[in-house]
């Protein structure tokens, strides 16, 4: 496994590649990695010839100064990990050499960004495609790997793809899951062992909440429900809780088609905030 922290070392690693006729996959991760980023990687390489990884907590995302200050980082782990997960390329650049020079350049992703995340962590998806768009010329990867845990982030990295013409195929993968329904998530570190088992709650309305649509309950009385269980308990804050169609991730209140409705929620324990989604067709 081969490391690099500077753009152009990386390009002319990638280049070898190339011009062998490889078939090169990126998974893009902020590091703190877990089985969810080593299932992206596992899928990478069934698809691919070499696998990518970047690991870099991306300032410009962020728009709580906390949330970034706090972020889970332990590189060295993360290095283990991927070389036992078989990956090939990694990586790992100083903010210095991603954003040297001016950053003006600002992606607005339409409807897309104005609801949920993107309501909620202004700016958040701006910094997600500037990155993004940046990875990808750099890798100029022949696949794409996301988790499904980031619903909305996957669908703004398939705008983006699709309008900007990056000849890139991209595949969602998964959720992984802890035992008790809690989504794996870099955050997750920051919680304690008893948070960790009441953040179970998440996932659980997430469940209950689709059997019920599936079942005939109204969404407007689903999503009554899901706020009377949270206001109930004393660690979790329910930031949102909506149904929402994938094409706009704008709440509805009756299905027209179960593939391209899901369950979204974000919730706040302690000072750290998890989401998670269901599609409604899980
Ligand atoms: N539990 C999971 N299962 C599958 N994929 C995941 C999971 N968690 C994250 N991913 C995916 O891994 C990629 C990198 O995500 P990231 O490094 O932000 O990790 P994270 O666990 O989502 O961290 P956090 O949510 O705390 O930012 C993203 O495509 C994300 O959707
Ligand atoms: C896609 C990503 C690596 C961009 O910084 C990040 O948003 C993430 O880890 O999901
Ligand atoms: N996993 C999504 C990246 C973020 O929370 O900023």
């Amino acid at each position: 496994m081969n490391t690099f922290k500077k753009i152009e070392e990386l390009r002319a690693e990638l280049l070898k590649y190339r011009l062998e006729n490889k078939k090169i996959g990126l998974v893009p991760t902020m590091g703190a990695l877990h089985h969810g980023h080593i299932s992206l990687v596992e899928q990478a390489k069934e698809k691919s010839d070499v696998v990518a990884v970047s690991i870099f907590v991306n300032p410009t995302q962020f728009n709580n100064p906390e949330d970034l200050e706090k972020y889970p980082r332990n590189i060295e782990r993360d290095l283990d990990l991927l070389k036992k997960a078989g990956c090939d390329i990694v990586f790992t650049p100083e903010v210095t050499e991603m954003y040297a020079g001016s950053h003006d350049l600002k992606i607005s992703f339409g409807v897309l960004e104005n609801s949920l995340e993107g309501k909620f962590r202004p700016g958040h998806f701006s910094g997600v495609g500037q990155i993004v768009s940046k990875l990808f010329n750099i890798f100029q990867p022949d696949s794409a790997f996301f988790g499904q845990k980031d619903l909305q982030q996957f669908f703004i990295i398939k705008k983006l793809i699709d309008q900007l013409c990056f000849p890139i195929e991209l595949h969602m993968i998964p959720t992984k899951r802890e035992d008790n329904g809690l989504a794996m998530s870099s955050r997750n570190e920051r919680l304690t062992q008893e948070e960790k088992l009441e953040a179970g709650l998440i996932y659980q309305t997430l469940k209950q909440s689709a059997e019920a649509i599936l079942e005939g309950t109204s969404i407007h009385h689903v999503i009554e429900q899901a706020n009377e269980l949270f206001e109930k308990n004393e660690r979790l804050t329910l930031e949102y809780f909506e149904v929402v169609e994938t094409e706009n991730f704008t709440g509805i209140s009756t299905v027209s088609d179960p593939k391209t409705t899901a369950l979204c929620i974000a919730a706040e324990i302690g000072k750290v905030r998890l989401i998670d989604n269901l599609l409604l067709n899980y």
